[in-house]
């Protein structure tokens, strides 16, 4: 059996400590919540002397955990600071004070102006007074990565002897290279007397995007907990993703000798969660729960993924609690990508007219960043015969605003060319635009879905709509529209739609 590695979730702490990413109370319960159903071992709720509400966090989150994890407060080397975690902690069943101070030549001059002597002092202090009150007291080395390796050796072994049951190594500033970091802890599972029955953590900083790889290498040298946040968010670049770090011990478990228990298939569901609380967008290209860590746009991946999926992806995203693997078509994409998505959505045709459609394909591809099923029914559509819509928007004026009944006025020409216009109130001027468009239009439909996008950056943005409507057959149309008004694109969108669904309608009954 591998070594189980404590993953110490810090999201809401140091995560937390993102510019703009702070969270009120009832926000960091819901993470927390989630973080509990991962089976993280340890969350980090707060700093409790730092504010009211960071206090009732780190009481609340206290008492909901229960047994299922250990909950921390953080506290500086400071015996008022120690106080306040403590009653902030008084109800929870599985408290820890997390204090320390700084250990690197910078914090101890600059910062803090005290000696090696002082440092060595107040950290053999801050644990014992934390020890009156709890008996779980980890200590933090801040900026460790950047401390004298025989200093830092003395410091934790007067903490230990303190009585610290759990040692944190920072990386604070992300300066180390993961081979000399991974020395360091080394250094201090070899020389510590009575390390043994410490658990040595490591908390690393993605300064030089190294965080998660730092992280490992403390894990192979001696480290039995990571310190880490959903999405890698933290201080400056942020500390290392509790998801990468999770994801390559699994992957890696037989070499670094560590499992964790995490739950995997809730990464990608932590990922949104938090996103969405913070505000803090995910990187499109982010490790694990990125859009697009499992999408393919270039034919030759394409081709390999759609052969046997691991030819290209070393995660199955259903472990990551991810959708599933994405091909993406762009004018990258060969004919295995455009064939592939062509029988998803119904088509079969002959080596010829495939090579026809590609043709086309490539052309619309190199208009467009990427080519939507709408695309390719269109072009296949054009192939089959020639489109004509049967409805067009000619114009649409509406009313709206909280001192007025949203109306909208459409003006619609039929395939006879005869122009329709009418006007229609509604609870708002999409849904005003809508049955005005319903009362021109010969045929039903319900509307299933209904996005809005912005395609371009700024105020005169480009708002791309895409609706889904049923047909009475419980057939799907969508149908897209763009302006920079997006009234004006959700009326293109449904009319884009109406018109796929009765052009279908028609060609299946031959006419
Ligand atoms: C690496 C990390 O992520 S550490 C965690 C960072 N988190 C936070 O800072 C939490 C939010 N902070 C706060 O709410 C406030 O800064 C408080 C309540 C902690 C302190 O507030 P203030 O008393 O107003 O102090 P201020 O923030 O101006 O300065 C920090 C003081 O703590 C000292 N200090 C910093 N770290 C430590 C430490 N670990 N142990 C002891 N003293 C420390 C500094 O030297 C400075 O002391 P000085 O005023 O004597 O020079
Ligand atoms: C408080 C400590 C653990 C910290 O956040 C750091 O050193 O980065």
């Amino acid at each position: 059996m591998t070594r189980k590695i404590d993953i110490f979730d810090t999201t809401l702490r140091d995560g937390e400590q993102s510019p703009g990413a702070s969270m009120n109370t009832e926000e960091k319960l819901v993470i927390a919540q989630e973080l509990l159903r991962m089976h993280v071992d340890v969350i980090e709720a707060g700093f409790p002397i730092s504010s009211p509400g960071d206090f009732r966090s780190v009481q609340e989150i206290g008492r909901m955990a229960g047994d299922d994890a250990v909950v921390v407060g953080l506290t500086r080397a400071v015996d008022k600071d120690i106080d306040r975690a403590a009653e902030a902690l008084k109800t929870a069943k599985r408290p820890r004070i997390h204090t320390g101070l700084g250990v690197s030549p910078q914090h101890l001059r600059e910062k803090l102006r005290i000696t090696e002597d002082e440092c060595v002092e107040r950290a053999i202090h801050c644990v014992k007074y934390a020890k009156q009150y709890v008996d779980d007291v980890e200590f933090y080395a801040e900026d460790a990565g950047r401390a004298d390796q025989k200093f830092l050796e003395r410091v934790i072994q007067a903490v230990v002897n303190a009585g610290a049951t759990v040692v944190n190594i920072p990386d604070t500033t992300g300066y180390q290279m993961p081979d000399d970091f991974g020395r360091r802890i080394k250094g201090l599972a070899d020389n510590v007397i009575g390390i043994e029955n410490v658990k040595i953590s490591v908390h690393t900083h993605n300064d030089l995007g190294m965080a998660t790889a730092l992280a490992l290498a403390g894990v192979k040298n001696g480290a039995r907990q990571v310190e880490c946040t959903i999405n890698g968010l933290g201080e400056r670049a942020g500390n290392t993703a509790l998801e990468e770090v999770v994801m390559a011990i699994r992957m890696h478990g037989d070499e670094l000798d560590a499992h964790t228990d995490v739950v995997t298939t809730e990464l990608t569901r932590a990922s949104h969660l938090v996103s969405s609380i913070t505000g803090m967008q995910v990187q499109a290209n982010k490790a694990i729960v990125g859009a697009n860590a499992f999408a393919h746009s270039s034919g030759i991946h394409q081709d390999g993924v759609l052969k046997a999926r691991d030819t290209y992806e070393i995660i199955d995203p259903a472990d990551v609690g991810a959708a599933g693997s994405e091909i993406v078509l762009s004018a990258r994409s060969g004919h295995a990508a455009l064939k592939h998505r062509l029988a998803e959505l119904g088509y079969t045709f002959s080596d010829k007219e495939y090579d026809e459609i590609y043709q086309r394909f490539l052309e619309v591809a190199d208009q467009k960043k990427e080519v939507y099923d709408e695309d390719l029914e269109s072009i296949v559509q054009e192939r089959q015969r020639s489109v004509t819509s049967v409805y067009t928007l000619d114009a649409i004026q509406v009313v709206c605003g909280d001192a007025a009944v949203p109306t909208a006025t459409v003006t619609i020409s039929d395939e006879a060319g005869e122009k329709h216009v009418v006007a229609v109130t509604g609870t708002g001027p999409v849904d005003a635009a809508y049955k005005a468009i319903d009362q021109v239009v010969s045929t039903s439909c319900d509307l299933q879905e209904f996005s809005v996008k912005s395609i371009t950056r700024g105020i005169d943005a480009i708002g791309e709509v895409t609706v889904r409507i049923s047909a009475e057959d419980g057939k799907v149309y969508t149908g897209r529209g763009s302006d920079t008004d997006i009234v004006v694109s959700s009326a293109k969108a449904y009319v884009n739609a109406i018109n796929r669904m009765i052009s279908t309608a028609r060609s299946k009954a031959g006419k």
